[in-house]
């Protein structure tokens, strides 16, 4: 999204009367992004970005809040919370929870280089590394369980052939939970780390952001979800150049395990699922706000009937 929420003058007032980072300069509503409203501030000691949390479980801010926390401390690049004077991250605005974080630089790229693709897999390696030592955990909200509910909410939205194709992959990803993906290394992950959501400064990654899907999750998902986005092109053809300088420059850092090279065509699918059936139900049921930003589920659809026929390989020969 997007701007759900609209806040003035006096709303950033009130909030940065709590905070220790000087008065209100600028403000500007941010079109970018789905799920949250978001702001860029601006004050005499700084820039940052202020999020109202929308669409989130807010039992699960403490645990984003302090996920950030810890992989800025283990000198993963990634927005970053501001403290409140009272030691907390959470405010409130307008009657939504809120969090004011560093202002990254850099932007994010549409058509990354590979090299930029080779960067990023050093950047989740360490980032896969560092929560090995955070102590927190949190469930997946996109879990099968959402997956099957959300099926049984567009019900007769979708016409038969797009059913069919849903049910049988809900059944066949319950199958791989039972099976193939026992043994995956599970730890917290993000979950949603689309082109978007990293920022690089020429040919390197200067920050990740929208960490609000980290859950507990297989390792290989984070790599299924960038594997589809960043691999691929418009008309859907696989980049294997991309992927080669992912895959490689991860698996020096965090060399991947036997388990998950087999489980990797069907984990392609399970992102590609997960992110289909998220966009459909963004589309069937949007929610209202000033400026609205929905994504296009078909390309997912397409990705996923891809795999389904051939997958590519998780390590490139
Ligand atoms: N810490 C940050 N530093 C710089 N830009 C940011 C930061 N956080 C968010 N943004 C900007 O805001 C946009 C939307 O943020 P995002 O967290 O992806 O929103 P949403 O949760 O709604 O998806 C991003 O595409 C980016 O341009
Ligand atoms: N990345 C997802 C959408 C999730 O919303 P976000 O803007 O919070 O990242 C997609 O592309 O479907």
């Amino acid at each position: 999204m997007s701007v759900y929420t609209r806040v003035d003058h006096d709303d950033l007032r009130a909030l940065l009367a709590d905070y220790a980072i000087g008065e209100l300069e600028d403000f500007r509503g941010i079109a970018a992004g789905i799920t949250n409203t978001n702001y860029f501030v601006d004050t005499t000691t700084g820039r940052w970005v202020l999020t109202l949390f929308e669409q989130v479980d807010t039992a699960a801010l403490p645990f984003f809040m302090q996920l950030m926390d810890h992989l800025a401390g283990h000198g993963v690049p990634g927005a970053h919370p501001v403290a409140r004077n009272d030691g907390g991250f959470l405010s409130e605005v307008r009657g939504r929870p809120a969090a004011l974080v560093y202002r990254l630089s850099g932007a994010s790229i549409e058509s990354p280089e590979p090299a930029q693709c080779g960067s990023l897999g050093g950047v989740v390696a360490e980032m896969h590394r560092a929560v090995r030592s955070f102590g927190l955990t949190q469930d997946n909200t996109r879990d099968l369980a959402w997956l099957r509910d959300a099926r049984a909410r567009l019900g007769t939205r979708l016409d038969t052939e797009t059913r069919t194709l849903l049910d049988d992959e809900l059944a066949y990803q319950s199958d791989c939970a039972r099976t193939c993906y026992v043994d995956l290394p599970r730890a917290v992950i993000h979950a949603d780390m689309f082109r978007d959501n990293v920022l690089f400064q020429g040919q390197r990654v200067s920050g990740i952001i929208d960490f609000y899907f980290a859950c507990q999750e297989y390792l290989l998902f984070d790599l299924a979800v960038i594997c589809n986005d960043w691999a691929y092109d418009d008309q859907r053809r696989h980049l294997p150049d991309h992927w080669a300088a992912f895959a490689g420059a991860y698996h020096r850092r965090r060399p991947l395990t036997d388990a998950e090279i087999r489980a990797w065509p069907a984990m392609l699918r399970a992102a590609a699922l997960r992110f289909w059936v998220s966009r459909l139900v963004d589309y069937h049921f949007p929610m209202d706000g000033d400026v609205v930003h929905v994504h296009d589920p078909t390309p997912f659809e397409a990705l996923l009937r891809r795999h389904r026929e051939q997958a590519p390989p998780l390590i490139p020969s």
